[in-house]
């Protein structure tokens, strides 16, 4: 018999008041945690058991559904019964106390060892190369790999430019080596355990740790030097400070979040890594209305998401109501950046969460009711098929359709009923892009897809050190020598870039033309080039045909098309 006096254990509490709060509020278990009131109480203990619950919550749940305790036992807190039955079904088996929840669980324990479970899923761990990206506000790459090989690392270059090879090789890296990423080029890549805390160059913000999954947004987004860009969710900032970097502080980046404390973070990262072309607004994104940042060209749209992609499994645990309310959320935003500014032409939709709802049901269901003013791009067709998502989230890349949008005012052009049915089916077209896209993102086609691909004959040039530390702190000529063609690639560029404020567009094109050159895997600007190229002749033809038509074509700005799709599409 229980006695009613007996108070259920304090850790017992705690855990299921932050269980609660993580699947009905969201929030990072570690803030929840760290609160000032439970500093010196068990937080190890306490973490263990949240995560226990969160990782078989699954379970749980149908043990109760089987057993019927909770319509059994009214009286008893849902959240506490959790945390308890996971502690005596899959953590030590057994309860320290005698408190009411505690005795109805145990009275409960035999009928629960009768319900068939499905058996532990064993994952092997892939443990992620660690990312930096370099600020080349206040350091160039090529000075960069300078640094990193005075401290004795060793760059190891991909010489045949496939992608296969570039992954096989960051597999292989040791803790002595580094390389470049595929895609980003002012990110580099290390082994998962280094670690870059102490290290001057981050400490003076020229180093921002930062995974690449996080980098890619802005390379997709591609905003060329001069261009005025929208971050519409920005603190902390990681992707506002990249996008200064990226149009080497050529522009403007208005970067806008609602949280006040979030927002002070944000103006400090700002300031750190000397982004000057940023104008932080400590406001609410969808405050904003047609006449505010209505010179906004490129927008970035990192809406507050569950959080599921997130390496922490804490994040998977995510209720039915907050997932729903997330999700109108996000498609509200989505809403209000393709609608209220007007000389926007392309979005890049990010978040780090894995469920289809906060992805691409979120494109699906704001592109459908968007009357086709934008076409959303197949973002495989762009990275040129070569990104192995490590489930880490998802993007969707949305540019303005030129011959339905009237860049001018802003407004747009009220279709004809032939030109509605043309539209409606090119929506659905997209749409059935994306949902493909997505679909195969989240099985395993990424690694099929792979195998199909022609491999290149040409090795990667990898060389390593012994691993020994004192061979590691000596300067390998070899490398020197191999980075020596990245080293010129990227003075050029910054060379480059010196000149850009007085260039005209045209001279932007040029420059971007050079850009690609100096960096051949630079895809993404690679088929804007192209794009535009294609573009150019398009209009010409077309230009007395669209007059007649009174469509109004996206002169300014970079003006690409978006990418044709493909019958077949490949989408990782
Ligand atoms: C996923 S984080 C953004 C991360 C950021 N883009 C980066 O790369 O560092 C989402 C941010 O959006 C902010 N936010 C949420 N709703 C907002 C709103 N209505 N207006 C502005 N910011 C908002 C949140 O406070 C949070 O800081």
């Amino acid at each position: 018999m229980f006695e009613h006096s007996i108070k259920v254990p304090r850790h017992f509490k705690i855990s299921a008041n932050i269980v609660k709060k993580v699947a009905t509020e969201g929030g990072s278990v570690k803030n929840l945690l760290y609160d000032s009131k439970l500093r010196f109480f068990r937080t190890n203990v306490i973490y263990a058991l949240i995560t226990e619950t969160i990782k078989h919550s699954a379970d749980v749940d149908k043990l109760f559904e089987a057993t019927g305790i909770l319509t059994k036992e009214p009286r008893l807190d849902p959240w506490l019964a959790k945390v308890i039955a996971t502690e005596l079904i899959f953590g030590k088996k057994e309860l320290p106390g005698r408190s009411k929840p505690e005795e109805t669980i145990l009275s409960y324990k035999e009928l629960f060892e009768k319900v068939p479970l499905p058996p532990v899923e064993v994952k092997s761990e892939v443990r992620r190369p660690r990312y930096v990206r370099i600020n080349t506000n206040l350091l160039t790459t090529s000075d960069a790999i300078g640094a990193f090989q005075d401290e004795g690392y060793k760059f190891i270059r991909c010489t045949s430019g496939c992608y296969d090879d570039y992954l096989k090789q960051i597999q292989g890296l040791t803790e002595y080596d580094f390389t470049q990423d595929y895609h980003v080029k002012t990110m580099f890549v290390f082994h998962p355990n280094t670690k870059f805390h102490d290290y001057d160059l981050y400490l003076e913000n020229k180093l921002i740790l930062q995974d690449k999954a996080t980098a890619l947004p802005v390379h997709l987004l591609a905003p060329p030097q001069g261009s005025v860009i929208l971050d519409m969710c920005a603190a902390p900032g990681m992707k506002t400070t990249q996008l200064a970097a990226y149009i080497r502080n050529q522009g403007k980046i208005y970067a806008v979040e609602r949280n006040e404390q979030r927002y002070q973070t944000l103006c400090d990262f700002v300031n750190k890594t000397e982004s000057k072309c940023v104008t932080t607004m400590h406001r609410d994104s969808l405050d904003i209305k047609k006449g505010e940042c209505d010179d906004a060209e490129y927008i970035i749209l990192d809406p507050s998401c569950s959080g599921s992609g997130m390496q922490l499994s804490i994040h998977n645990y995510v209720e039915d109501v907050r997932l729903a309310r997330l999700t109108s959320l996000q498609e509200k935003f989505l809403k209000h950046a393709m609608n209220s500014f007007p000389k926007a032409k392309k979005i890049v939709y990010s978040t780090c969460s894995l469920f289809p709802q906060e992805n691409e049901r979120v494109i699906s269901n704001v592109v459908k009711s968007s009357r086709a003013k934008w076409k959303v791009l197949n973002v495989k067709e762009l990275l040129k098929g070569n990104w192995n998502n490590f489930g880490s989230g998802m993007y969707a890349v949305l540019e303005r359709d030129p011959k339905q949008a009237n860049p001018e005012d802003g407004t747009d052009k009220e279709p004809s009923k032939v030109k509605k049915e043309k539209m409606k089916h090119q929506v659905e077209e997209d749409l059935e892009a994306v949902e493909a896209s997505y679909a195969e993102f989240n099985d395993d086609e990424v690694s099929k897809h792979r195998k199909k691909k022609k491999k290149s004959k040409e090795e990667c040039n990898v060389q390593k050190l012994p691993n020994d530390n004192t061979i590691k702190k000596k300067k390998n000529k070899e490398a020197d020598s191999a980075a020596k063609d990245t080293v010129e690639e990227n003075n050029l560029h910054n060379e480059e870039s010196k000149n850009s404020t007085k260039k005209t567009k045209k001279d932007r094109e040029n420059d971007l033309a050079e850009a690609i050159s100096l960096v051949p895997d630079n895809n993404i600007e690679d088929s804007i080039v192209e794009q535009k190229k294609k573009k150019k002749r398009k209009n010409k033809e077309n230009e007395v045909e669209e007059r007649n038509e009174s469509i109004d074509v996206n002169t300014n700005g970079d003006g690409c098309e978006p990418v044709k799709k493909k019958k077949k599409r490949n989408i990782e």
